[in-house]
């Protein structure tokens, strides 16, 4: 039997992502195990209709002003097919403005759900060079689209990456504090102008970090997990935060980060290290002696990026049915 795409339902599954890795402003990124699922179809009344699920996309707009509308609308665009009413729900896991890579996520999503929906015309490349112009660095886009951890280059013209396996015995532990820091906010602490001395640190650090996780030499990132271009600046936003990535090494981290532009604060941990609870209560007591509550989560590294499921008529089970049913 035949089908149209008015028929197709496409429903995609794609990670959080952490960015920078402490040294990699804009230019580093890891997938995690943390999720937003996206689905997709043309309407049957014809009007665009948009259902969020969950308790995480508070505020987000329920009209064509809405991210996922406005991205899905870009790769019609692109592709040379109209497609005005959109069928769109959401849900997540994936807290806003934490440093978590919500946006990106977002915008990752419905790249590639609006692509799948129209038979996927645009290359992942393609999606990859979207996304990035579109969050305005490549970071958070490349480890939401690709999986695993990133590396990537962008001039303002083209973005290049390179994917990098994570190591199997590499967890991630989050605090997550409980309030929220606008991407654009933390990017305004930051200065205009940096000096050689320090440039130099971080070409130094970010290179390190990425020859480690390429080596699998995770002892070396306690030494390469440093930065001096953006956390620095940053601290004074995130009470806490600069204890935190001083002494998390002492409390068996490998290494510690801001996640992105924060407030997320991220470890990176030895799979089976006798001290995860050390670690937690280090993390949670230092943010709660400045007054700062925060959710700790273990996460893992995402190694498989986007999951895309199209089925072609309704689904035998709805949006909400899958998402009450996990
Ligand atoms: N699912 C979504 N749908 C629409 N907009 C979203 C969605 N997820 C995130 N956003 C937008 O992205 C903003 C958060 O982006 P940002 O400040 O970069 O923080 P982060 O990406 O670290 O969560 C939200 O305030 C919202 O405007
Ligand atoms: N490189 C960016 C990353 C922002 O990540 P987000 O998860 O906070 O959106 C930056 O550091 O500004």
């Amino acid at each position: 039997m035949k089908h149209t795409m008015s028929e197709r339902h496409v429903l995609v599954r794609i990670p959080a992502s952490t960015a920078n890795l402490g040294p990699g402003f804009d230019t580093l990124g890891m997938a995690l195990s943390l999720y937003a699922w996206l689905e997709l179809s043309v309407p049957s009344g014809g009007q665009t209709v948009i259902d969020l699920y969950g308790d995480g996309l508070e505020g987000v707009p329920l009209n064509k002003t809405n991210l996922i509308y406005k991205v899905a609308q870009r790769v019609f665009d692109e592709a040379g097919v109209q497609v005005p009413e959109l069928h769109i729900s959401m849900y997540s896991e994936i807290p806003l403005t934490r440093g978590l890579g919500s946006s990106a996520s977002a915008i990752v999503g419905a790249l590639v759900a609006a692509n799948a929906l129209i038979g996927s015309p645009l290359s992942d490349d393609r999606l990859f060079q979207i996304a990035t112009e579109l969050e305005g660095h490549p970071d958070n886009v490349g480890a939401s689209l690709f999986g695993g951890i990133v590396v990537s280059a962008w001039d303002g013209d083209r973005a290049e990456h390179v994917r990098l396996e994570p190591h199997a015995d590499m967890d991630v532990l989050v605090a997550i504090p409980d309030f929220q820091l606008s991407t654009e906010k933390a990017r305004h602490a930051l200065p205009t102008e940096i000096s050689m001395k320090d440039a130099v640190f971080n070409v130094g650090a970010s290179s390190l970090l990425v020859a480690a996780f390429a080596s699998g030499r995770l002892e070396l990132i306690r030494h390469a997990m440093r930065d001096r271009l953006h956390q620095p600046y940053r601290a004074g936003l995130i009470p806490g935060m600069a204890e935190i990535l001083d002494r998390a090494c002492e409390h068996g981290a490998l290494g510690a980060a801001l996640s992105g532009a924060g407030p997320t604060l991220l470890a990176l941990v030895e799979a089976g290290s006798p001290t995860k609870r050390e670690l937690e209560r280090f993390l949670q007591e230092t943010l709660s002696a400045q007054g700062i509550k925060s959710e700790l989560r273990w996460l893992r590294p995402d190694a498989q990026g986007p999951i895309v499921a199209t089925s072609e008529g309704a689904p035998a089970l709805t949006f909400m049915d899958r998402i009450k049913g996990e």
